[in-house]
């Protein structure tokens, strides 16, 4: 099969695109998938989305991890599919589509290069030990830590990720220090289902983010700063001390190339 694919990067955390409004593609083999976001033997990626027609919505959300399985939701990849339907013509400046974990709304700037996307509310965070775990659309470990530019991410996220609690699910492990700089923090991720450190976590950020206000016990109306390996994602949402609503994740959303591939 023959298909026009797009590539797009949010922060660094990149994935290939396809138009499948024509359910040109019924369903995607795993080992295919995989191969196609193979960094050395395919076109290499974090992760691949198709974008559909969905009844009611402006498009539907189809996300596979670099592993071939299909994923939970991806933060940064929805802000680069509502890019990719602006680029298709299919939205304008605002739209409410369809994703593994609900219903999201997002708007894009005129440019069509700078994404905020709305993510789910979020009730519920527990400790491990000193890390939070909570999910915002895929699950999350958030763990302080000092000195971590030197950090080994990918050995000390691969333990955690692999450990006997986390192991059979899986979970992306956030590693947080607060930044110097900025009122925000500094954030690496080793991300499930890429198996290995990503540039940016769309969904990591955020859980860093609410994960901080809680650890920090600051509420009300809260924007946080977070600069990642790819660059910089902003968090902005409402705590009460209960629940955290009005999520958005917002930041950079590019197009890298266009290419046709035959499958
Ligand atoms: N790897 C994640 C999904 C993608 C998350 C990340 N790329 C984001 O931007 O949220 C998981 O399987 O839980």
């Amino acid at each position: 099969m023959h298909i026009k694919f797009f590539k797009y990067q949010g922060a660094g955390n990149d994935f290939v695109l396809i138009d499948n409004r024509e359910a040109t593609i019924k369903s995607l083999d795993n080992k295919l998938v995989a191969q196609i976001c193979d960094r050395r033997f395919g076109i290499g990626a974090d992760g691949l989305m198709l974008l559909q027609t969905e009844p009611g919505y402006d498009f539907r959300m189809i996300y596979y991890n670099a592993d071939g399985k299909e994923g939970s939701m991806c933060g940064n990849g929805g802000r680069c599919i509502v890019a990719f339907a602006k680029h298709l013509g299919v939205i304008t400046d605002t739209t409410t589509f369809q994703a593994v974990d609900g219903v999201h709304y997002a708007k894009i700037s005129a440019e069509g290069d700078w994404v905020s996307l709305q993510m789910i509310d979020v009730e519920v965070i527990e400790k491990d030990n000193d890390a939070y775990v909570l999910n915002t659309g895929s699950p999350h470990y958030v763990k302080l830590t000092t000195n971590l530019e030197a950090k080994n991410v990918y050995n000390e996220g691969y333990a955690i990720r692999n450990n006997t609690k986390y192991k059979t699910e899986g979970i992306n492990v956030n590693f947080v220090e607060k930044s110097k700089e900025t009122e925000g923090y500094f954030v690496r991720t080793f991300e499930r289902g890429v198996e290995n450190e990503t540039y940016a976590c769309g969904t990591g950020v955020t859980a860093v983010a609410l994960a901080m206000a809680k650890h920090n016990k600051t509420f009300g109306t809260i924007s946080t700063p977070i600069k990642v390996l790819g660059g910089d994602l902003n968090i902005r949402f409402n705590f009460d001390g209960k629940k955290f609503s009005n999520i958005f994740l917002e930041g950079p959303a590019k197009l890298v190339f266009e290419g046709e591939v035959e499958l």
